[in-house]
């Protein structure tokens, strides 16, 4: 500004003086000639002078440009090593550091941790999970310019623990339930009782004073506790060793006590948290009791297991089988006809389960179908559904699936039993055609169940499908007789099928219903020739049990010939022939399953968990009888998974 003005003064300045020098040449010099090389110099002089004073100007202008620029730069330098914000330019593919100002370096001074490709990706990575960086006891904030591949970090100590403490001080509820209870006071003297109730009562009173949660007994074997997470977060760390405490603890009293309890979590919406936490309960019931289900109020939150330690204690009370069979007539008696459909490959227990929910409908009033697909067929339910066409019953509501769909209404009702996962089931489409569902079954309780289930009779501690079934049969009001001997012996079939004739997972309800259906003419020839076992598949099981090797303390694995392939059954009675040899306390049986994935069957006993182990390779199953399906995976690699995960459940 001040150059521009001094220049316009300059040549105001000069424009006066020319004026001044020509009007006194005019007047001086007569000639025209000597007035002319007059103006002429005159003009050459005054030029020169102008264009002096402009490079002057322009020479001064880049000065000042240049003291600018050096003061703006060494004032941004001077910003970059002052200022409490630390900048890393890092390269794009490898992560490298290529540059960082001192901030930097104090962040990292006198600390472990360094600043190298593996932090700076990392620290990309907390970024977008809007996390922050942790550097000794201080946090950072985080920001990144991914064009420029520019890092910033400002310190937020303060601002992450503010954060934390938020997140810690979300409401927590939780519903506990004592496993078991009615059975285990059952017989009890009152002062017996008295004395079990106050053990509860003063082990949980002691257990949440000590971490200050607010607990409340709704009755002796029901309790509701309020909590903030920062405690429920130290409870998982601690994997819930209250369940193991409270289960020592209550077997030296005498009494086989465990607890199921159900936590939820969030922010807000109270009433939803309890109600999260009451699912959760049940969950962690039908899963088997003894474990705690934890799960966010919040969509899609998954929930996390806890223990599950302990097999399936029998969680069965006579009061719920009566509720579930009352419900099931009303939701018959609302219903056009009803199906019954079992697992894919469905075995003589999903039969026999499937036979007696036909026989509950029929006692109903209302016509039911079993349903089964011919291309999966197993030799002992192929055998039974013969003996059953032999009846003219038999011949019309045992149906073919493309049979069945001919019969299905708008208004019909479907049962699945023996299994509750949608995926497991027989046929999906026929599934997915309807709008109500009942679901029977001994399995613990997973994601993928039915959404569209009306009512759910499942309890792990059962034997089997077909035990829960003929329970619901016991309580249904009609005393009439409703089942033919070949249908009682097909039911009874399945109980002995899945307790192995008997001699596992029974409880006296197991025997209950044995008696029921032998009181219905059950029938133990009938029995003995649908279960046999034929000549060719025995020698099958016996080639995978002859691969048999110890992989581990008491852990034997048999691996099936490899050039071969092996239904599931064969696997399975493989691992079961290798459990019942001493010394071996699980049993896992490989093969190649014809429908091309590799086949897992797991069997234990004496407390050792392999529904756990089945559910890491992606299976399932019960505590001691699990199996899964293995895609994609050559054999040797699945063998190796499977010992490593055998090998660390053994150190834990
Ligand atoms: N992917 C899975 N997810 C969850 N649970 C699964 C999965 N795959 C299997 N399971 C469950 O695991 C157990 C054990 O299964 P398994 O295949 O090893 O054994 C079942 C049958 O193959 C077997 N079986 C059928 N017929 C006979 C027979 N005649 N003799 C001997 N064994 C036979 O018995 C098991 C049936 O068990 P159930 O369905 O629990 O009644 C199993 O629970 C799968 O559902
Ligand atoms: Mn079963």
């Amino acid at each position: 500004m001040q150059e521009n003005d001094r220049l316009t003064r300059f040549i105001i300045a000069m424009m006066v003086i020319v004026q001044i020098l020509q009007t006194a040449g005019l007047f001086l010099f007569e000639e025209k000639r000597i007035i002319f090389v007059y103006l002429l110099v005159l003009n050459i002089v005054i030029s020169i002078l102008l264009l002096r004073q402009a490079r002057q100007n322009q020479i001064r202008r880049f000065n000042f440009i240049r003291k600018i620029n050096d003061e703006a730069e060494n004032s941004l330098n001077a910003t970059l090593d002052n200022m409490p914000i630390g900048v890393i330019r890092y390269t794009a593919e490898s992560f490298e550091p290529e540059w960082f100002n001192p901030y930097v370096d104090f962040i990292y001074r006198g600390n472990e941790s360094q600043l190298t490709a593996k932090t700076i990706q990392d620290i990309v990575v907390r970024a977008s999970d809007e996390g922050y960086l942790a550097v000794g006891d201080r946090k950072y904030s985080i920001r990144i310019d991914e064009e420029k591949k520019l890092i910033y970090l400002a310190e937020a100590t303060k601002e992450a623990e503010l954060r934390g403490d938020y997140n810690d001080a979300r409401a927590v509820i939780g519903a506990i339930s004592v496993d078991n209870y009615d059975d285990a006071t059952d017989l009890l003297s009152d002062a017996e009782r008295i004395k079990i109730n106050s053990f509860i009562t003063s082990f949980l009173e002691d257990f949440t004073k000590e971490k200050n949660i607010y607990l409340r007994r709704l009755n002796a074997e029901r309790y509701y506790f309020f909590s903030d997470y920062k405690t429920l977060s130290f409870l998982m760390e601690d994997k819930f060793s209250i369940l193991n405490e409270f289960r020592t603890l209550s077997a030296e009293q005498g009494s086989p006590l465990t607890l199921s309890i159900g936590v939820s979590y969030g922010f807000d919406d109270f009433p939803n948290i309890g109600r999260v936490s009451q699912n959760n309960l049940e969950l962690a019931q039908v899963r088997g009791g003894d474990q705690v289900v934890v799960r966010e109020n919040a969509q899609n939150a998954h929930p996390v297991y806890f223990g599950g330690n302990s097999e399936s204690v029998s969680q069965k009370s006579r009061t719920r089988a009566r509720a579930v069979a009352t419900a099931l007539k009303t939701i018959m008696t609302e219903s056009d006809n009803v199906f019954i459909m079992g697992h894919r490959y469905p075995d003589m227990d999903a039969f026999g389960a499937g036979v007696a929910m036909k026989a509950f409908a029929n006692m109903t009033g209302k016509e039911a179908f079993v349903v089964y697909d011919e291309e999966q067929l197993l030799p002992d339910v192929s055998r039974a559904i013969e003996m059953l066409n032999q009846t003219e019953d038999g011949q019309s509501h045992i149906l073919r699936l493309q049979t069945a769909k001919k019969h299905k209404k708008a208004n019909s009702l479907l049962i699945m039993v023996d299994h509750s996962k949608t995926a497991q089931t027989l046929n999906l489409d026929f599934y997915k055609s309807f709008g109500k569902v009942v679901v029977i079954d001994h399995h613990r309780r997973d994601e993928d169940f039915p959404n569209q289930a009306l009512l759910s009779y499942i309890e792990s501690s059962a034997s089997s499908a077909s035990e829960l079934s003929v329970e619901l049969l016991q309580f249904h009001s009609s005393g009439r007789r409703w089942m033919s001997v070949p249908a009682a012996s097909v039911v009874l079939a399945g109980i002995s099928m899945d307790t192995k004739g008997f001699t596992k997972s029974t409880t006296s309800r197991t025997f209950e219903a044995a008696a029921y259906l032998r009181s219905q003419g059950a029938d133990n020839n009938l029995i003995k020739s649908m279960m046999a076992t034929d000549f060719e598949d025995y020698k099958q099981v016996n080639e995978i049990v002859l691969q048999a090797e110890m992989v581990a303390d008491k852990m034997v694995l048999s691996v099936a010939p490899e050039d071969k392939k092996y239904d599931s059954v064969t696997t399975a009675k493989a691992a079961d022939t290798l459990i019942d040899m001493a010394g071996v306390q699980a049993a896992f049986a490989l093969s190649h399953h014809p429908n091309g994935y590799i086949s897992i069957s797991a069997r234990s006993f004496n407390g050792f968990n392999v529904q756990s182990i089945m559910e890491e390779m992606g299976g399932g199953g019960h505590f001691n009888s699990s199996a899964a399906q293995i895609y994609e995976k050559p054999m040797a690699e699945v063998k190796a998974d499977l010992i490593q995960i055998i090998k660390n459940h053994q150190e834990n």
